[in-house]
């Protein structure tokens, strides 16, 4: 059986590493340096970085050059979103040497751009589902943007290769993942899900890990870690075992 991959998450506001509750702008706790976190989880043995530009994702500016300079300076892969909605905003992604990008807002509100990036850059592409229940959320998490399911039988026919799919209700709250959803959404796609919101435990992440014979490939580990509720060492080894 595959390993659950596992991506420690620098989110990025106003320069800073943060994190948010519910992805409620306002609700920040900040964790100093966004280079020095991500230096630390790859010190730490991270085989990916899970690297969001928030103000661009809630376009109230954003934070490329930083973004840019913590994705050069990393040895692993990274996944990288945040504003990416258009080709300039692509470019400029893919052009920082990231390994995939996420698309979210774009995925609900310009369908068709997103039908041809898709087509033109595979499996560099990943889409990023986060929801509320089962109604997706676009621009910061502040809109409504049409049914998780319909949307992703849309993504599915178009050649989307993976999805990320985020629990708004449980996301920076420690509560545990909903891992209902994440068994929902496998049973709906072949592509590989890569789960985030609510990890607490490293009993959340062996729940995970025995969701990946049905299709969850990684999960995304952000207020545990920064809390230290466990070593992203000991949250490695848990996944291993
Ligand atoms: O990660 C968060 O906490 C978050 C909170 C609020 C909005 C977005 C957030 N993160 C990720 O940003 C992209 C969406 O950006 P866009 O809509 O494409 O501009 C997506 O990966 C979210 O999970």
């Amino acid at each position: 059986m595959s390993t659950l991959e596992l991506l420690p998450a620098v989110d990025v506001r106003d320069g800073q590493a943060v994190r948010l509750v519910h992805g409620e702008s306002g609700s920040e706790t900040s964790y100093g340096s966004p280079l020095e976190a991500a230096l630390a989880w790859q010190r730490a043995g991270a085989e990916w970085l899970h690297l969001v530009d928030l103000d661009a994702a809630f376009g109230t500016g954003d934070n490329r050059d930083l973004v840019r300079q913590v994705t050069e300076a990393m040895d692993i892969k990274v996944e990288l979103s945040g504003g990416i909605r258009d080709d300039a905003t692509l470019a400029a992604a893919l052009a920082t040497g990231c390994t995939r990008v996420n698309l979210g807002t774009a995925a609900l509100e310009t369908p068709e751009w997103v039908a041809k990036v898709i087509a033109e850059h595979g499996d560099k592409i990943a889409v990023g589902l986060d929801v509320r229940g089962t109604t997706l959320r676009g621009r910061g998490w502040t809109r409504d943007g049409g049914d998780l399911y319909e949307t992703l039988a849309r993504l599915d026919s178009e050649g989307c290769s993976r999805y990320v799919v985020t629990d708004i209700a449980k996301d920076g709250t420690l509560q545990g993942p909903n891992l209902e959803l994440l068994k929902n959404v496998c049973a709906a796609t072949d592509k590989p899900v890569v789960a985030s919101g609510g990890v607490s435990s490293l009993d959340d992440l062996r729940a995970l890990s025995g969701l990946v014979p049905l299709g969850v490939e990684g999960a995304i580990v952000g207020k545990a870690l920064y809390a230290k509720a466990f070593t992203l060492e000991e949250a490695l080894a848990a996944v291993a075992s």
